[in-house]
């Protein structure tokens, strides 16, 4: 019998529904891919900003991640938002009992611009849990504080891109270009060859929760059993339909969309 598609997502939570655990679980859901998920932090927050958060303890992170893995297989897990040094450790120390597929989404400021990790915690991300990582998917500002350049253009992305790869140790990198003013641009490079992912940029302050969007289904699609660059290049639609039929809701950066891709218009 064919395995079941499933995934996990490691992450903080948004009771607003955009990003996060909840935008998570609605891609997976969408790609018909069985979601699981562990909480690391609970977050107060909407499209406006973050209100508040609230860290679980590591033993019950921890204890979150036996209940799931000593229970249902899974193909892939993602990680988000990891808020501390004593989450990473926990999250860690499990995950590298794990033979599956690890898609890192190094979360760090949310698009509303609050800080969702600690700094002391940016290097352990990036010595500890990238090199662990089959794919990390940094936005520009993220791959910046990762490789210590300063990236404006594209040549940058890609030159980030590759050393993340060669010289940071993740498998893959995904340098992504929503904060380019003219195309949404992002660079694949998978430690041979650097593929080119290219939208239009599409005009709406509604960006709220694409970065999670993206990697969950990037994460969805790699346990269905896609390469790396269909994953991704199924992913970029999937995150472009959503970013152009999202829901104009809330005062602030509204969600984005996760069923724009059926191609049935909601509004
Ligand atoms: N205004 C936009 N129009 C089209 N695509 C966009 C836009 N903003 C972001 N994207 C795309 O959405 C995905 C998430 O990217 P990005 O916004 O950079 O991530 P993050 O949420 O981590 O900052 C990327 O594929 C990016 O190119
Ligand atoms: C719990 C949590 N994780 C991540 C983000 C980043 O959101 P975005 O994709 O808009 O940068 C967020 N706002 N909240």
């Amino acid at each position: 019998m064919k395995p079941i598609p499933a995934a996990l997502t490691i992450a903080g939570t948004d009771p607003s529904g955009g990003a996060g655990i909840q935008a998570d679980l609605k891609t997976f859901q969408e790609l018909k891919t069985y979601g699981m998920s562990v909480i690391t932090s609970v977050v107060a927050q909407n499209t406006t900003g973050v209100q508040d958060v609230h860290h679980i303890p590591e033993h019950m992170i921890e204890q979150q991640l036996k209940s799931v893995m000593s229970d249902i297989p899974f193909q892939a897990f993602k990680t988000g938002m990891l808020a501390n040094p004593g989450i990473m450790d926990a999250v860690a120390e499990k995950i590298s009992e794990l033979n599956v597929l690890y898609i890192m989404d190094p979360v760090m400021v949310t698009t509303s611009g609050d800080t969702l990790i600690s700094e002391d915690s940016r290097d352990y991300l990036r010595d500890i849990l990238l090199p662990m990582s089959t794919l990390v998917t940094p936005n520009m500002p993220e791959a910046e504080v990762i490789t210590g350049e300063k990236i404006d253009t594209s040549e940058d992305m890609q030159q980030a891109a590759k050393q993340i790869v060669h010289e940071f140790g993740a498998d893959a990198a995904l340098v992504k270009g929503g904060h380019l003013q003219d195309e949404a641009v992002d660079f694949l490079y998978d430690g041979k060859m650097m593929h080119t992912f290219s939208t239009e940029r599409i005009n709406t302050k509604n960006t709220h929760g694409t970065g999670c969007t993206y990697s969950a289904a990037i994460t969805a699609y790699l346990s269905q059993g896609c390469t790396l660059s269909d994953a991704v290049q199924n992913a970029k639609d999937f995150i472009t339909a959503a970013i152009r039929d999202s829901f104009p809701i809330g005062n602030g950066s509204g969600p984005t969309n996760q069923w724009a891709h059926r191609a049935e218009r909601v509004n």
